[in-house]
């Protein structure tokens, strides 16, 4: 349903109640947090008065109806929005206290250090070396031992090291999609940002190549904080401390993954994860 397009009375009332919070699991403290967020594209509001703080080591997972506003608001938080030119935002995003939309923000210097993960890898024509080293050739980095231990150690961090060791000068294209995401997650990890941002990390791969960025989300739990956004609940489930449930552009209900699948509060949210819509 479009957002813009709100009409019953019952849909109406639905839309305006508050948000439920269950106690989030919590890591060191928000890395990031929300305050009273709403973004429009054109007169289209996507986003409508968001609250929540992203917990500093944790998944915290996206979920939601198509159209809910998952995807805009994970890329509200590295300003990946800001290229579309009719945007509008009002209120506050806060990356580790530092309010990102506040004039003069370094949007370059904001975006390495959030890396991000896009629903289809997006390797570039290049070696699988290349891939991995870019971030560090674009820092203006050439000493050949500076950019082995790098390629080295975010390859070992996305499990693709071992897959890939002996073939690093060989296209990166001639990877299978699985393996090609772990790259592009790995190419992410080089550019040692401070969290990891992932839309639908697993939507064009096989259960086989899923379970695998499964766990590497699991492996890299802790070292960043990472959103990922996810159609799959049950991806969701196993692999989120915290979950946000979306719906219309508001953000209906938030907490620890386990209190949001096994007890939500919201009727909403109770008809999504039992797959009543969606
Ligand atoms: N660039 C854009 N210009 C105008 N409207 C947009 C744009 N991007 C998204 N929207 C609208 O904003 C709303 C939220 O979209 P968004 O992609 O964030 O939802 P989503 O929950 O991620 O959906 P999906 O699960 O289908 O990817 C939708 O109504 C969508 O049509």
């Amino acid at each position: 349903m479009n957002i813009a397009t709100i009409e019953s009375p019952e849909e109406r009332a639905a839309h305006d109640a508050k948000t439920v919070y269950h106690v989030a699991e919590s890591g060191q403290g928000a890395a990031i947090t929300i305050k009273d967020f709403n973004l429009w594209y054109g007169e289209v509001q996507a986003l409508y008065g968001v609250d929540m703080e992203v917990q500093r080591g944790m998944v915290t997972a996206l979920i939601g109806p198509s159209g809910c506003g998952k995807s805009t608001l994970l890329r509200s938080l590295n300003r990946m929005n800001d290229l579309i030119d009719t945007l509008r935002i009002r209120g506050e995003v806060r990356v580790n206290g530092q309010d990102i939309y506040a004039p003069g923000t370094d949007v370059i210097a904001l975006r390495k250090r959030m890396g991000m993960v896009f629903q289809k890898p997006n390797p570039f024509p290049k070696s699988i070396y290349e891939n991995v080293v870019f971030p560090l050739r674009v820092e203006g980095i050439s000493d050949r031992s500076m950019l082995d231990e790098a390629c080295e150690r975010a390859l070992k961090g996305a499990a693709l090291w071992n897959e890939v060791k002996d073939r690093l000068q060989e296209s990166a294209l001639g990877l299978s999609g699985g393996q090609q995401q772990r790259l592009c997650i790995a190419r992410a990890i080089a550019a040692e940002p401070e969290m990891l941002l992932m839309d639908e990390p697993c939507s064009a791969l096989d259960p086989i190549a899923t379970a695998k960025v499964e766990d590497l989300i699991g492996d890299l739990r802790g070292q960043f904080s990472i959103v990922i956004v996810t159609h799959s609940m049950q991806q969701a489930a196993r692999v989120s401390d915290n979950t946000a449930f979306m719906y219309l552009g508001k953000l209906i209900e938030y907490g620890s993954t386990d209190k949001v699948f096994t007890n939500p509060l919201d009727s909403r949210t109770e008809d999504y994860i039992t797959g009543r819509f969606g």
